[in-house]
């Protein structure tokens, strides 16, 4: 895990005035989040954060709002000779788990739980058309094309107004909720034939919505990652193109960028 904390409350004095007396300083903190992970469980993330989050609010009464942010790396177990590994572990992907909790004095806690890093790519099974065209455009129509994108999706929980004890009371909904999001956005962008990027997400979003009632909204930020098809007609006139496309070209970038945030009615 990754942790960042940042912590917000009566201490200008140290930026304005130079006067580091309220100062919580930054190995204090670290320190913190070590002895923290030692005495509590750190998993579900939205857990830790929280206890953590807390624990800051608590420990000092000049501080007014604790931000924390997790980010959970990949370690699968490795199998080995046919059969899991007792000990030992690989980075499959770069996908993580992202946390990010923020206390309140006498407001509770807020909880925002994602995805990112998640790639993906479909051979076909995704079209793109009947949008709007004007001077100004120049993209064909297409009703098959390769779609990949690097999923950052997010959810933001109901408020956990009464604090830390109401998180602990939903704490079995934080990993079953990231579950249900992975694999909703995984199986959402398999199957659908998609109109479009943003058709795609929010098919996603509202299948999480469905799944987490105590999620009130979900954020898919989805860069279209285009790969684009290679003439080789200059090849002794090698048909690459339209329907005999087989080779293509990743692009960098510019691509496109699309966002959505869907509410709960
Ligand atoms: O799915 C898509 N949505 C868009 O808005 C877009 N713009 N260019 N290609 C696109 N594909």
């Amino acid at each position: 895990m990754t942790v960042c904390t940042l912590l917000e409350g009566d201490i200008a004095a140290s930026w304005t005035a130079a006067d580091n007396t309220n100062i919580v300083a930054t190995d204090t903190q670290k320190q913190t989040v070590y002895v923290m992970a030692k005495l509590h469980p750190v998993n579900p993330p939205e857990l830790f954060g929280s206890i953590l989050a807390d624990h800051f609010l608590q420990q000092y009464p000049h501080i007014s709002v604790a931000h924390v942010s997790i980010v959970v790396h990949r370690w699968a177990r490795m199998s080995v000779d046919g059969a899991p590994h007792p000990h030992s572990f690989v980075r499959d992907s770069d996908e993580k788990r992202v946390v990010e909790v923020v206390a309140r004095r006498g407001q509770g806690l807020s909880i925002k739980s994602g995805i990112k890093g998640l790639l993906v790519l479909k051979s076909t099974g995704s079209q793109f058309w009947g949008f709007h065209r004007d001077e100004y455009t120049r993209l064909p129509e297409t009703w098959d094309r390769i779609l990949s994108t690097e999923v950052e999706a997010g959810w933001n929980w109901r408020a956990f107004g009464s604090g830390l004890e109401e998180v602990k009371k939903e704490v079995e909904s934080f990993d079953k909720a990231w579950e249900d999001a992975r694999r909703i956005t995984m199986e959402t962008f398999a199957k659908e034939n998609s109109p479009s990027v943003q058709n795609t997400m929010y098919l996603m979003s509202e299948q999480i919505l469905a799944a987490a009632p105590r999620v009130e909204s979900v954020e898919y930020t989805l860069p279209n990652k285009h790969y684009f098809e290679i003439d080789l007609s200059w090849f002794k006139g090698l048909k690459n193109t339209g329907e005999d496309a087989e080779v293509y070209a990743p692009q960098s970038d510019p691509n496109g960028l699309i966002h959505a945030t869907v509410t709960r009615q």
